[in-house]
């Protein structure tokens, strides 16, 4: 991870009536961060900002004065955060200022001499060129090239080349993932192989947002364009991708809309951009606070694209563009106000690396097959994904005078084959369920005997109660019978006063004759 605090030049456009004396000076003292001093002209001290005032003082990373050329500027500014992008970190370089102070001659560069090519054409280049040379990694560039006017987005990449004005390009939605991460709906990311296709695009994004441009409309003064490096690497053979973006951003002018007497549609536009550089301002505003927990960046379209450049997972840069003529002292000073402000912002830019789950698959497989190949070469046998016919024979085999083996210490051993250690566990946990499924038809079979030999407790109870009513019955006749031994009128079986034929059968309830004692032996009831 790379902890860093948003780095902030200043560019000075050079101005027609040549160095206009007393109005600014660079202090460039090596050991000093260096500073720009604004001097306030004694007839503007008065009714600016705070009459007391005569200088304003500002700090920067680097000054480039008026005489910088577009290579220098390339050099010391872009071609730092190019190397990062490349490295695998996302980058973004952005241009603020007023109209006409050279945001997009820096960012894009001027028409008229190859010399004059501006950051993008110039960070392509260099792109390229490292992508050639480096044949370590395999490398996959896209481009897309957004422009945000009153708040929408459009596409400037249209291939159809039917635009005739802004609403003729797609336009471009913001969408917010659960993890909050922003997507644009409807821009398109064109691929681009070599430096010339990625200039081709370029081409096109600036054709388009020229031909939307109206006079009502000056496009480059009155929107935001975004033109997007997407780069993917990754090492042969690895799974591991990388992921890096680099913004290179054109913001609408930076001045204020009550210092520049518009009306009518212009000043909703100048409205417009202002509510979309305030929200920016807010943003850079609550970023730069200590402490701060809720960062606006969802107020305007531009700050959600921006949000990881801004506080984010990225190595971003400003270059504040100043016209430091005499009349546009004021918006100078609220460009290099705006640029200290944006130097407080700390950034965590980190390295995007993801698994590409395809790119896994197929390493995975390969290694599977390597695996395989190596393990034939060392057991000297080549292994199917199952066991063959005979292995199982085998094996079935061990498992049987394994487990017919009385010692406890004795061992099934199957070699180093995880097929053969599955298949044998398999089989014991069969062995195992089988024996538990037997257990309980056992159990339910023995329960079913016995509730079939045993009846049920209430039965047995009446049978034996009427048994004893029985038994109680023949000792009453018993013992009668005792009493009466035999009166002359017993009639015999069948008579109402006869032994029960049981009794006349029971040894032990027979009476015996000479036996009178006998009805004290046996009481009628024991209980
Ligand atoms: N450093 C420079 N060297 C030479 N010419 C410059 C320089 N900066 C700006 N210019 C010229 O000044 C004019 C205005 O510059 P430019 O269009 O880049 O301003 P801008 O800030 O992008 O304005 P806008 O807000 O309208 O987009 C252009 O003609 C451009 O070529």
């Amino acid at each position: 991870m790379v902890k860093q605090t948003i780095r902030i030049f200043a560019r000075i456009k050079p101005s027609v009536r040549k160095h206009q004396q007393g109005i600014y000076s660079i202090d460039e003292d090596e050991k000093l961060t260096p500073s720009l001093e604004i001097i306030l002209p004694r007839d503007l001290a008065d009714g600016f900002v705070n009459n007391k005032r005569e200088s304003y003082r500002f700090k920067f990373q680097r000054i480039f004065d008026q005489d910088a050329k577009q290579d220098i500027i390339f050099e010391n500014i872009a071609k730092p955060v190019a190397e990062s992008v490349l490295a695998g970190y996302n980058g973004t370089i952005f241009a603020y200022g007023q109209t006409g102070s050279g945001k997009t001659f820096t960012i894009t560069g001027g028409a008229e001499r190859y010399s004059d090519r501006g950051i993008i054409p110039r960070t392509l280049s260099y792109i390229f060129e490292h992508l050639q040379k480096d044949s370590s990694k395999i490398y996959t560039t896209h481009i897309s090239y957004l422009e945000i006017y009153n708040e929408c987005g459009y596409d400037l990449l249209d291939p159809r080349h039917e635009a005739s004005g802004l609403e003729d390009l797609p336009k471009v939605t913001i969408l917010e993932d659960p993890d909050q991460n922003i997507h644009l709906k409807n821009l398109a990311l064109h691929q681009a192989t070599t430096e010339e296709e990625a200039l081709n695009l370029l081409f096109l994004g600036d054709t388009n947002r020229m031909i939307a441009e109206t006079p009502m409309n000056q496009a480059s003064t009155r929107s935001h364009c975004i033109f997007t490096v997407h780069l993917s690497s990754k090492e042969p053979g690895s799974a591991t991708v990388r992921h890096a973006k680099l913004h290179l951003v054109d913001l609408a002018g930076s001045e204020r809309v009550a210092k520049s007497g518009v009306g009518g549609l212009l000043l909703t536009e100048a409205k417009y951009i202002n509510l979309s550089l305030h929200y920016l301002e807010q943003v850079i505003i609550a970023l730069s606070e200590k402490n701060r927990v809720h960062i606006p960046y969802r107020n305007s379209m531009m700050t959600s694209v921006l949000r990881d450049s801004l506080g984010g997972n990225c190595m971003t840069t400003m270059i504040a563009t100043l016209s430091l003529e005499k009349r546009n002292i004021g918006e100078s000073i609220s460009t290099c106000r705006f640029a200290q402000r944006v130097a407080l912002i700390k950034n965590e830019a980190v390295l995007n690396e993801e698994i590409d789950p395809r790119l896994m698959i197929i390493r995975l497989q390969k290694e599977i097959a390597d695996l395989k190949e190596e393990l034939a070469v060392v057991t000297g046998e080549q292994r199917t994904e199952a066991l063959t016919e005979a292995e199982l024979l085998q094996l079935e085999k061990l498992i049987t005078s394994y487990l017919e083996d009385q010692d406890p210490e004795s061992r099934l051993e199957v070699g180093a084959d995880m097929r053969k250690i599955h298949h044998c566990f398999h089989h014991f946990k069969k062995l195992l369920n089988d024996q538990k499924a037997l257990e309980k038809s056992q159990v339910s079979s023995e329960i079913k005997d016995q509730e079939r030999q045993e009846p049920p407790k209430e039965e047995e109870y009446k049978k034996l109660q009427d048994l004893l009513v029985q038994r109680d019955n023949e000792i009453s006749i018993f013992a009668e019978g005792q009493r009466n031994c035999y009166p002359p009128g017993w009639k015999g079986r069948g008579h109402k006063n006869a032994p029960h034929p049981h009794i006349s059968q029971h040894p032990t309830l027979l009476p015996s004759h000479g036996a009178p004692s006998q009805e004290k032996k046996m009481s009628p009831r024991a209980n």
